[in-house]
Parts: structure tokens; sequence; C-alpha cells
């Protein structure tokens, strides 16, 4: 198990050809072996490329990935509507006086921007990533880690690593924040893991979650069915990987 951002760093990028390998384990048996998530070597690679090409196709660049992102926001808003017959009308008024939001506005938008990041960070998603495999044996910190071993990037190390975050055990949009108040990278954000084998879906992903949270709170205002105080906020354990609640709440349309 790799743990905390200089030692995933120094792996999962500096040594990340030895690193790129993926291990089978009895979740990915459902994949048969097959898919760019589960193959390691000559055969991932390939499968790597054409999947990032046909992604990029798909799109055609950002921009009608975008759009059809915010066709899927506009359906998710829809359907609140059906939901909702008594605040139909309103719904109604604040779809057809407001614009969409963009990905361009993400740079005007820094704390929305900080908040979902923060999001993220909490949400702590792939706790462990995917586990690789290593492609020969190598040498790392004085230890030898042989060819063919499953190894486990801990990325919740990563996001709790306290030399590089201000507040890393809470909830605190700061953390991606500069004293005046601009959006700030931090490179141990790593939900979507680090190096060769990093997500293939993050811009996708990236943009599909700023669109739907920015569209969200501009036609809605969110409001808790018990009191704040009574919410557990901390992400549920399932199989390998970190789960949202579940909550019952208003979605209140805004004038
Ligand atoms: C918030 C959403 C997402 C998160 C947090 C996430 C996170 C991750 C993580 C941690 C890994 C493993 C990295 C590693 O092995 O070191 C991964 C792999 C992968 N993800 Fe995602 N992912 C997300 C969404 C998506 C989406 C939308 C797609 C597809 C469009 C996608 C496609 C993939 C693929 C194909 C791989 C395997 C890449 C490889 O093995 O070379 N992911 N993702």
């Amino acid at each position: 198990i790799i743990s905390g951002y200089q030692a995933l760093k120094d792996t999962m990028i500096g040594l990340g050809e030895e690193f790129s390998g993926r291990a089978t384990y009895p979740l990915l048996m459902i994949t048969l072996g097959y898919g760019v998530l589960s193959t390691s070597g000559h055969r991932w690679k390939e499968m790597r490329r054409v999947t990032l090409m046909t992604l990029k196709n798909f799109g055609m660049g950002r921009r009608s990935i975008e759009e059809r992102v915010r066709e899927e926001a506009e359906k998710l808003v829809e359907m609140f509507k059906k939901c909702k017959e008594r605040v139909q009308k309103e719904i109604d008024e604040v779809v057809g006086q407001d614009r969409w939001s963009s990905v361009e506005d993400r740079q005007n938008l820094p704390y929305t921007d900080a908040v979902i990041h923060e999001i993220q960070r909490n949400m702590d998603l792939a706790p462990i990533a995917v586990p690789h495999k290593m492609m020969c044996d190598t040498e790392y910190n004085g230890y030898v880690i042989p060819k063919g071993v499953m190894v486990f990037p801990l990325l919740s190390s990563v996001l709790i690593d306290p030399k590089m975050w201000k507040n890393p055990n809470c909830f605190d949009p700061e953390n991606f924040l500069d004293a005046d108040g601009r959006f700030q990278k931090n490179d141990a954000f790593v939900v979507f893991g680090m190096g060769k084998r990093a997500c293939l879906g993050e811009a996708l992903a990236r943009i599909e979650l700023f669109i739907f949270f920015t569209s969200l709170l501009q036609h809605f205002t969110f409001k808790a069915t018990v009191p704040l105080e009574e919410l557990d906020t901390t992400p549920t354990k399932c199989s390998f990987g970190c789960m949202p609640r579940t909550y019952d709440c208003y979605a209140i349309p805004r004038k």
C-alpha cells in the first residue's frame, strides 16, 4: 500500500511505467479480463489510446461535450418539474428567465468551484483507487517490489495529507482558495488517481459536476427535511468505494 502525497507522486508518476499494471481481484472478474480498466501492458495501452480518442471524438472538443452535459442538466431540472406539480409554474418562470451556466463561468465562480472540489475531497469516492500491478521488479524508497505484486495507491491518505492541506480533516472550501478568495489548485487533489492509470473520464466528470451543481443551485434552494444537526454527511463504505448517503430534501424553486 502506497501512502501519502510524496510516495504516490514518486511511484505513480516517477515510476509510472513500472506501476502501470492492473491487478486482478474478484470484483474485476465481471470484466472477464477485457476493457481498459482491467488490462495491462500492450493491450491496455492500445485500449487507453482508442478510448481517449473516442471520448475526444464523442465531443469533437470540449464545447459539444459541454452542450450534451447541459442537455442532461436540463433534463434533470425537467424531472424535478414533473415531480413537483405544485411549483411547476415557478420553475417554468426560472427556466425561461435565466441562461444556463457554462464551464467558462467556472473562473468567475471560485467559491462554487472550491465547494465542488471540497465535496469531492471529503467524499473520497475511490479511497484505494483501482489496484495496480507491478510490471517489473522495482526498487522504491529502499523496498524492492517484485513484478506481479498488487499495489494499492492509497488516495485517501493524500486527500488528508497534513503537509498538503490547510484544513485536512473537515469540510472547508478554504482548502482550495488563496488569501484573496481566488481558486487555488492543489496537487494533492488526487480523486481521479495519478499518473499513467489515472481516470480517463476526468474531463467529462468535471464538466458534469460543475454544470449539474451550478444549474441545480441556480434554479433551486435545497432544504433538509430534518434539522441539519441530525444529518450524517460522512460517506458510507461500499465495496472498495465511498458512497454518499441518501437524503430527503426540499428542492425549492428560486424566484
Ligand atoms: C467523479 C467521477 C470519477 C472519479 C472520482 C473517478 C476516479 C477514478 C479512479 C480513482 C480511477 C483509478 C486510477 C488508478 O488506477 O490509479 C479511475 C479509472 C478510470 N476511470 Fe474514472 N472516475 C470518475 C469518472 C469517470 C468517468 C465519467 C469515466 C468515463 C467516461 C471514467 C473512466 C475511467 C476509466 C476508463 C478508468 C481506467 C483507466 C485505466 O485503467 O487506464 N471515470 N477513475
